[in-house]
């Protein structure tokens, strides 16, 4: 599992670490791992660090001072290296002294732009955990510059610009190549869109110990999402793997029927029950589905539903599917279609998946707001409505009806963004409900194998749905390290 935690957990961690160590000794540290990778970074792109042109943005706090330190250990293995200093009567002054020392020069931030553009390497110390807003005024054409030079972009911790806690990017923001950060992922480096500024990501450790209950996020690996799937044992029937019902599709939308079956039957629960005006269709393309015209209610056994996409506007059947003991995803059609006093008075669990536009006409904002504030968003669904909620995207987030961390999927592709890829998700993620996960557990390897599937299917070219359902087992057998 990968964490990430907020700036303030951090700042008590290193609180509490500094003052067991010797002065400085965290800030050597980062600067040796941020060399290390910077070196790295060289040796690709320049053949070498000896003879190379570094560039350090250098801002007024600490954030500014590791890429002074590493600048130094640089310039000591014979590298060309200039700090552009932002701010030069409060630079880092240990930094600055060691980069002197170490053969270092220091131009003013006026140069900086044509420097850039004859650098092999820049890197970004202007802000780390310490800044507050985009990047101010004199950073702004030097992020500029990075972005035009042929020069490899290194970050020092966060890209500077973007907000550590949030992933909010208000303004301008450096665009980084790598990011070397320090001691714990910060959630900006896991959801976009400041994900998208950071490039690769790096953690460097520095001994901070972090409290397992206190992460803000979590991104599950593969073998987190091996250890929740579901696996049948020798005792196993249909009934004991779970049945998932599906109401969805309608007479205009019968596709989101078949997409969403398509899912349920490759997300391990014993059977898919189908309810709904499109059975022909789903019985002609999966004749293993149960399928039931009696509605919800009298359609049998059936131990979580999937409602919702494609289904028009029958909102009875939401209704009905709502008043189940069972768990309940609601997709599409159906979160429009939901009564919100229905669904906070469920007291079996609900998992609520809509993309940023659906997302942003529940909250009553604009789809920018939603996707520009990804995590305050799907909080504020989940606290509002008493449910999981999994907005989807290029980083999918899904928040537990409690609070508590959130998780985060980055498996996905943007070939994903396809019609009837979340009816396939919503089915998957159905079926691992019906197979027994929790709603957070059950939207975040669902969110997982579906992105897998997606990148299998895509391989860099365009897909339909039905071609991700078709690679969700290749997906399972890779995350279970089978076949
Ligand atoms: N605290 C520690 O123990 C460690 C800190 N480290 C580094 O220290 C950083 C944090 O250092 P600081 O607390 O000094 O904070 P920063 O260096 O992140 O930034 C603080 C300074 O930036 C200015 N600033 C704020 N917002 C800005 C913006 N939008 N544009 C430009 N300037 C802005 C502020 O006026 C302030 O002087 C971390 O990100 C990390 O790089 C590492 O050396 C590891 C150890
Ligand atoms: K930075």
């Amino acid at each position: 599992m990968r964490t990430a935690y907020s700036v303030e957990t951090v700042r008590t961690a290193e609180r509490e670490l500094m003052a067991r160590l010797p002065e400085g000794a965290l800030m050597q540290r980062a600067a040796a791992g941020l060399a290390a990778a910077c070196a790295e970074v060289l040796g690709r792109v320049a053949g070498r660090v000896y003879g190379s042109r570094v560039v350090l943005l250098v801002g007024s706090g600490d954030n500014g001072g590791d890429a002074l330190y590493a600048g130094a250990r640089l310039a000591r293995r014979g590298a060309g290296v200039t700090a552009v200093l932002l701010t030069p009567e409060r630079a880092h002054s240990g930094g600055l002294g060691a980069l002197r020392r170490a053969g270092g020069s220091v131009a003013a931030a006026g140069a900086g732009e044509g420097l850039i553009e004859r650098a092999d390497l820049v890197v970004d110390g202007i802000v780390g955990i310490g800044g507050k807003g985009g990047l101010r005024a004199e950073a702004v054409p030097l992020a500029a510059a990075a972005r035009r030079s042929r020069a490899a972009v290194v970050a020092v911790d966060l890209p500077s610009g973007v907000d550590a806690d949030t992933g909010e990017v208000r303004g301008e923001a450096v665009r980084a190549d790598l990011t070397v950060t320090f001691g714990t992922h910060k959630p900006g480096l896991l959801i976009d869109p400041a994900r998208e500024y950071a490039g690769s990501v790096r953690l460097v450790d520095i001994g901070l110990s972090l409290p397992d209950d206190a992460a803000e996020l979590e991104a599950l690996q593969h073998a987190d999402v091996a250890r929740l799937l579901p696996v049948p044992g020798v005792e196993s029937d249909k009934y004991r793997r779970g049945v998932v019902g599906v109401a969805a599709g309608s007479a205009r939308y019968p596709g989101a029927a078949v997409l969403a079956v398509s899912g349920a039957l490759r997300g391990g629960a014993g059977a898919v029950r189908y309810v709904g005006p499109a059975g022909d269709a789903v019985i002609a393309r999966f004749p293993e589905t149960l399928v039931s015209d009696l509605g919800p209610k009298r359609a049998g056994r059936v131990q979580a539903w999937v409602v919702g996409p494609g289904a028009g506007d029958d909102a009875a059947t939401v209704a009905e599917v709502l008043a189940a003991q069972v768990p309940v995803l609601i997709d599409a059609d159906g979160l429009r279609l939901a009564d919100a006093g229905a669904v906070r008075a469920r007291t079996a669990p609900t998992l609520m998946t809509p993309h940023a536009g659906e997302a942003a006409a529940l909250l009553g904002v604009s789809r920018e707001e939603v996707e520009g504030a990804r995590l305050a968003s799907v909080r504020e669904l989940a606290g509002r409505y008493g449910a999981a909620v999994l907005l989807k995207g290029s980083t999918t987030l899904v928040a537990g009806p409690g609070g508590g961390p959130v998780r985060v999927n980055a498996t996905g592709t943007s070939w994903l963004a396809t019609a009837g890829s979340g009816d396939v998700l919503s089915g998957l993620v159905g079926s691992l409900l019906a197979a027994g996960l929790s709603v957070v557990d059950a939207g975040s390897a669902g969110a997982y194998v579906h992105g897998l599937a997606g990148r299998f299917a895509a391989e860099g070219a365009p897909v339909g749905a039905h071609d991700v359902a078709d690679a969700v087992p290749g997906a399972w057998r890779d995350v279970r390290g089978v076949g």
